[in-house]
């Protein structure tokens, strides 16, 4: 990994105006997934560079006072300091305060002369208790740290730890091992203020100035209205298998079944989609700008349902191959021009061409892109909404002159009778698996990840694996018949099942990754799993062990800390609602937290751009992380990973984080379900694997169950009669051919 390091010409630096510049604070950012919890703790907010920026164009900006960010990397590594390390050793900040954070401190330790080493067991997430000036409790995230030694005249130790020297000052630099901007350390603002005294009231215009343009509104776009008819029926899947033998397309966003231990999601979503959106950023050829007028049950008010592949990373701002240097830039350059400072806008400007200009370079010398799918999300205007509180089904179209054809369809589908169970329906044999990565290979992964871990390169990262699986020849929606065993034995908030184009996906996910409602995003990411118990005794003291667990709050906490950061990327008021908490499944407790923040209205698009793939399904950092991950997995993740539910067209948003998943490709009748978990320092290898096959356990019984006929295998078609029917059976028999012809058994 070598970030781009473009030199700057002349005419980057070239300035327009001799005035001088107000103050400006700068902070680095080394590709950490914490550094955009740092601006919202300063009073006087900065421009973010990155540290791929060459040293002369952070020499024309003039910065009045500096922070270097966190990072992955070692400190001995200039791929990993870039230009940090160049600006304390240029002679030209001795003068300039200087706050270095992690990476930043240990930059600034050498600098001065200090030795950094590496840590014989290094642990993240884990806040520790800290003596000295600066003491207190301090979350850390290191692998590195300057043991405790003597100290060159000038420079101050502030607190130190069994680890080493925790926090330093030396005239106007200081640095800190530990991470102020943690939601687990208690110190942190102390640390700020002591770094912002030394230019105190140089900010405040700024701020205010920043401050407005973090609240930007996009102005409202066109407004439509829907028309709804309710009726007294609340059986979401019963409705969905009927819906399912008319349309093409058809999904179930099926958020309440029944989960005794853990509170459902009020509303249940059937529908089918009358247009695909499949190809390239698909993002952007929705439209999620419009305003919503009228009074219609559920969340969703008309828009787009379907999922994002883990491969959409590449539209994102931590999955692009090219560098987030770009999308750094420009939004420095807004910050300045928003603060009318011309001289710095220019230069930034000026090398921002420079830049892009050379990717389009690199690009042009890739040569043709490989094809990935990035997903599909298919366009509703007419579907039902069952709301589990009231009990209620409601019919709602957006098509209020269509003379009310949806709710006659409505109608008569409650009139029909229920689809026959295909319970019967026994297939020969039995599902045979076998896991993408064989388990030894997996556990070695494991290791490579704690060796990875060790050097620093990363602080955590979620390994997956995938079972894989041929459905029964001539099974056409298999999938519907499993997920139909899953929504019964792996009840979950965020299940949902699709009949999208190729695809069949049978989900039963517990983790919400984003929701954004009235301009507010919220996630609940969960890191922290351990089996149920096999005695309700044995079971209450697994739910104890978790909430207790060190290890697993710590892989929790460095989640919740990177969704924070990745929140106030486009956030304000960032907040952590609640952290560990527990929440029960079938299999497994989960460790979950949530955070919130205030996002406006319009900002969809550039809200999942800023935070996906879900930092639990990445780890932490979250670039550096999945790079490690594209090394070990050597292969797209598809659905998995990725996020299912659906985006409106007045911005509101809701999608599961795709676990607990199984999916079946129709034309070749191959079958998957991912499961993988999250390596810490402390993970234990036979542990973790362990935990992997729980997470898959339900998806694998699900599979049996619809292959062998259980009863619980409501979702078949074979009964269906009619038109329709008649249709997909000869599809089906297609399907029958294709495998002939692949020679899939
Ligand atoms: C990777 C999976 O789960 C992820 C990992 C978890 C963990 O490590 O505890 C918990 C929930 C998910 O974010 C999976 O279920 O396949
Ligand atoms: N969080 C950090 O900045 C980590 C710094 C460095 N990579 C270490 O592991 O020590």
């Amino acid at each position: 990994f070598i970030p781009s390091r473009a030199p700057a010409s002349k005419s980057a630096l070239r300035s327009h105006d001799d005035s001088p510049d107000p103050p400006l604070t700068m902070l680095i950012d080394h590709h950490d997934s914490y550094t955009s919890s740092i601006p919202p703790m300063l009073s006087t907010p900065p421009v973010i560079l990155p540290y791929t920026v060459p040293l002369e164009i952070v020499n024309a900006l003039k910065p009045t006072a500096i922070v270097l960010s966190p990072g992955p990397g070692d400190v001995h590594n200039p791929v990993d300091t870039g230009v940090s390390s160049q600006i304390l050793s240029s002679g030209l900040y001795d003068d300039t305060p200087i706050l270095g954070i992690c990476l930043g401190h240990q930059i600034i330790c050498s600098q001065l002369g200090l030795e950094v080493s590496q840590l014989p067991s290094p642990t993240h997430g884990i806040a520790v208790d800290v003596e000295g000036e600066w003491g207190g409790r301090w979350m850390k995230y290191n692998s590195w740290c300057p043991p405790s030694q003597s100290v060159p005249s000038g420079v101050e130790v502030k607190c130190e730890s069994e680890d080493g020297i925790m926090g330093i000052r030396s005239g106007k630099w200081l640095g800190c091992q530990g991470h102020p901007e943690s939601i687990e350390t208690e110190v942190g603002a102390k640390i700020i203020g002591e770094f912002e005294s030394m230019f105190e009231g140089e900010g405040t215009v700024e701020a205010a100035t920043q401050q407005q343009q973090q609240h930007r509104q996009v102005s409202a776009g066109e407004t439509y209205t829907a028309a709804q008819k309710s009726f007294d029926y609340n059986d979401q899947f019963e409705f969905f298998k009927k819906l399912n033998e008319r349309h093409e397309n058809t999904f179930i966003l099926d958020s309440n079944t029944d989960n005794k231990y853990s509170p459902n999601d009020r509303y249940s979503y059937v529908g089918f989609a009358e247009k695909l959106y499949d190809e390239g950023d698909i993002l952007l050829n929705l439209n999620l700008e419009k305003s919503f007028v009228g009074d219609v049950d559920g969340d969703f008010k008309g828009g787009y349902v379907g999922y994002l592949n883990y491969e959409y990373k590449k539209f994102c701002r931590d999955g692009s191959n090219l560098s987030p240097d770009i999308t750094v830039l420009k939004q420095a350059i807004t910050t300045l021009r928003g603060r009318g400072d011309e001289r710095r806008c220019n230069i930034l400007e000026n090398y921002l061409k420079e830049l892009e200009g050379e990717r389009e370079e690199e690009k042009r010398g890739e040569g043709g892109e490989e094809e990935e799918e990035m997903g599909c999300f298919g366009e509703v205007r007419n579907w039902v909404v069952f709301d589990h509180e009231l009990n209620k089904l409601s019919a709602v179209t957006l098509d209020t002159h269509a003379d009310g054809e949806w709710f006659k369809e409505v109608e008569e589908i409650l009139d029909e009778e229920n689809v026959k169970e295909v319970g019967g329906v026994s297939y020969d044999g039995e599902p045979s698996f076998s896991y993408r990565i064989d388990p030894s290979q997996y556990k070695e992964d494991i290791s490579t990840i704690k060796s990875e871990i060790k050097k620093g390169e990363t602080y955590e990262i979620c390994l997956t694996n995938r079972l894989q699986f041929s459905c029964p020849p001539s099974s056409p929606r298999f999938g519907l018949s499993v997920f139909s065993n899953l929504r019964k034995i792996n009840p979950a908030p965020y299940s949902c099942y699709f009949n999208y184009m190729n695809k069949e996906i049978a989900c039963s996910s517990p983790e919400r990754f984003i929701k954004i409602s009235d301009g507010v995003a919220e996630s609940k990411p969960i890191k922290g799993t351990i089996g149920r118990g096999a005695t309700p005794e044995e079971d209450l003291i697994n739910k104890q062990k978790l909430k207790n667990s060190v290890k697993d709050k710590a892989e929790n906490v460095m989640i919740a800390d990177l969704v924070r950061s990745d929140f106030s990327r486009v956030c304000t008021s960032v907040k952590v609602d609640e952290l560990y908490a527990i929440e029960s499944y079938e299999t497994v407790h989960q460790m979950v937290s949530k955070v919130t923040g205030e996002l406006g209205r319009g900002r969809t698009e550039e809200f999942i751009k800023a935070t996906f793939p879900g930092g639990s399904m990445t780890g932490a950092p979250k670039r550096r992380s999945m790079r490690i991950i594209e090394g070990l997995e050597k292969r797209e993740r598809g659905v998995y990973s990725g996020g299912i539910g659906w985006l409106g067209y007045d911005g509101s948003a809701s999608l599961n984080m795709v676990i607990r998943t199984v999916v079946v490709d129709k034309a070749t009748g191959l079958g998957e379900i991912g499961c993988g978990g999250a390596i810490t320092g402390l993970s234990d290898v036979e542990e973790e694997w362990e935990e992997v096959r729980i997470k898959a356990e339900r998806g694998i019984k699900a599979v049996k169950q619809a292959w062998s006929g259980t009863k619980e295998s409501g979702g078949g078609t074979e009964g269906g009669g009619g038109k329709e029917a008649t249709k997909k059976r000869r599809w089906r028999d297609r399907v029958g051919v294709l495998r002939a012809v692949l020679n899939i058994k």
